[in-house]
């Protein structure tokens, strides 16, 4: 069975959050199964594709309304990702030093087309074609009702959604640049008078999954506009848990981290990543850490952050470490707050994939106090490190953080404001004054299996089940 991945994001090449840690992980650990599963993403200006060496394997144009523009199929040389990686590269569109901007429809537009004009010509054709979150979202639809693609009917797709507050919506007047199909069929790309890709995938896509099963309970009453969308089609929808890419994530060979450890040696390696941390952002080592790592955007509950953290901050004698960026105005109200809690507070505005190793490996706890929370990566990385997670009971953390005080190994609130954060931060200090019970949690989370051996093989069971 061959499988073909379509995504915006993919770990290493491009990253800008979780999707592309899983783009990067799941069809590794599905090669490993048996099939062959390969990925095809944009070429982007970046330091991966500057340092690796590509070869073209094919070069022609790509049609975009009334536009002919230039477009090679890349694919990487002296592979060691686990998967073939193949790479569109439009130069005037997509290979850009960013993965996202605020006009992208024409961007990903073409990326699709091209994908699709590419898979037609393929030599082995994929059995499916799995796409990942709007930027993706065109292809099931253009699969099944564009003329130049009929050939491609029968091939399944699957639409995994990773997050659905964003859905790439864009008006009627530019549906003249997606190929030709019968235009009575129109209705299957609309969801309120807007073009929008996220809808036109959960229509046309002959399934469509969600990266944690309690995310997609919540689609069907909180989906940004989509709710009676997935309700109404909710035959075809299920939920399948995101793993995490072990070998990536492993304190005993993580090259990022400051000491490498076992769960024998968690003690002593926590220890020295967790004084590197408070030595580089001037915190007291003594004092429980608390840190987040993440887009600093409402979805994360970012912008109550400033509120909690000069509560917690005023209250409890604890030390704060963030490592995001995102909305201006947070990025603004958390700096200030550095300035009141000098020696307790500390932020690192931007984005640093080393600095993420380093807070998993040692900070004491990891806040994360989503609003909405389709899987989550950041707390099953933090279990493997041995750092507890303080969560929102959302999502995907709903299904992978079970409260110290019903026998589990996590901090969980089941509202989200200040105090109640506040009140269960409090209650994660409490474990780390009684050191005893403090170790025994932190051995016990680093043995919980997150890897992907179970969701790898479901996504596999999905696509044999695959009938129109
Ligand atoms: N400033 C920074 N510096 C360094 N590293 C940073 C960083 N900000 C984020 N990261 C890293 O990016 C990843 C974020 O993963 P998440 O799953 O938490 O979030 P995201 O919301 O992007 O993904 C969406 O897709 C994923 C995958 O399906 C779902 O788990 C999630 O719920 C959904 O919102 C982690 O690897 C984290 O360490």
């Amino acid at each position: 069975m061959n499988i073909l991945h379509v995504s915006a994001e993919c770990y290493p090449i491009a990253k800008v959050g979780g999707l592309a840690d899983v783009v990067g992980s799941l069809p590794k650990y599905q090669n490993k199964l048996g099939v062959t599963s390969e990925v095809v993403m944009p070429f982007y200006d970046n330091a991966f594709t500057k340092s690796n060496k590509f070869k073209t394997i094919s070069s022609s144009k790509v049609r975009l309304g009334v536009f002919d523009l230039d477009v090679n199929i890349l694919m990487l040389e002296n592979n060691d990702l686990g998967f073939d990686l193949f790479l569109v590269d439009i130069p005037t569109l997509l290979f850009k030093d960013y993965v996202y901007s605020p006009n992208d429809t024409e961007r990903f537009l073409a990326f699709q087309i091209a994908v699709l004009d590419w898979v037609l010509q393929k030599e082995k054709r994929p059995n499916v074609v799995h796409c990942h979150d709007h930027h993706t979202g065109l292809i099931p639809f253009m699969m099944d009702q564009c003329y130049k693609y009929s050939e491609l009917k029968t091939v399944a797709t699957i639409t995994t959604i990773h997050n659905a507050q964003y859905q790439g919506w864009f008006s009627h007047d530019k549906v003249y640049m997606i190929p030709e199909f019968d235009f009575t069929q129109v209705g299957l790309i609309d969801w309120n008078h807007q073009i929008n890709p996220l809808a036109a995938a959960i229509k046309c896509a002959w399934k469509v999954t969600t990266v944690s099963p309690s995310y997609m309970e919540e689609l069907k009453s909180n989906a940004n506009g989509l709710e009676s969308l997935l309700s109404h089609e909710s035959a075809k929808c299920v939920g399948i848990l995101n793993g995490i890419d072990t070998q990536v994530w492993n304190t005993e060979t993580d090259n990022y981290i400051i000491k490498n450890y076992t769960q024998k040696t968690l003690d002593t390696g926590r220890k020295a990543n967790k004084e590197w941390l408070c030595k580089e952002f001037g915190l007291d080592p003594k004092k429980p850490l608390f840190s987040f790592i993440g887009r600093l955007v409402g979805e994360k509950g970012a912008d109550l952050f400033p509120q909690i953290f000069d509560a917690a901050l005023h209250h409890l004698d604890i030390s704060i470490l963030l490592l995001g960026s995102g909305q201006k105005d947070i990025e603004g109200a958390l700096e200030m707050l550095t300035y009141k809690y000098k020696g307790d507070y500390s932020t690192y505005i931007g984005y640093d994939e080393r600095l993420a190793h380093i807070i998993y490996a040692g900070a004491d706890f990891l806040l994360m106090p989503s609003r909405v929370e389709p899987c989550g990566l950041n707390q099953m990385y933090a279990l493997r490190y041995g750092t507890i997670p303080v969560v929102n009971s959302v999502g995907g953390l709903k299904d992978t953080v079970i409260d110290v005080e019903g026998g589990g190994f996590g901090f969980v609130h089941h509202q989200l404001n200040t105090e109640t954060v506040v009140e269960t931060m409090q209650r994660a200090t409490e474990l780390y004054d009684d050191q005893k019970e403090f170790n025994k949690i932190r051995n016990l989370i680093m043995q919980i299996d997150h890897s992907w051996d179970s969701s790898a093989k479901a996504y596999i069971n999905l696509y044999k089940s695959l009938k129109k």
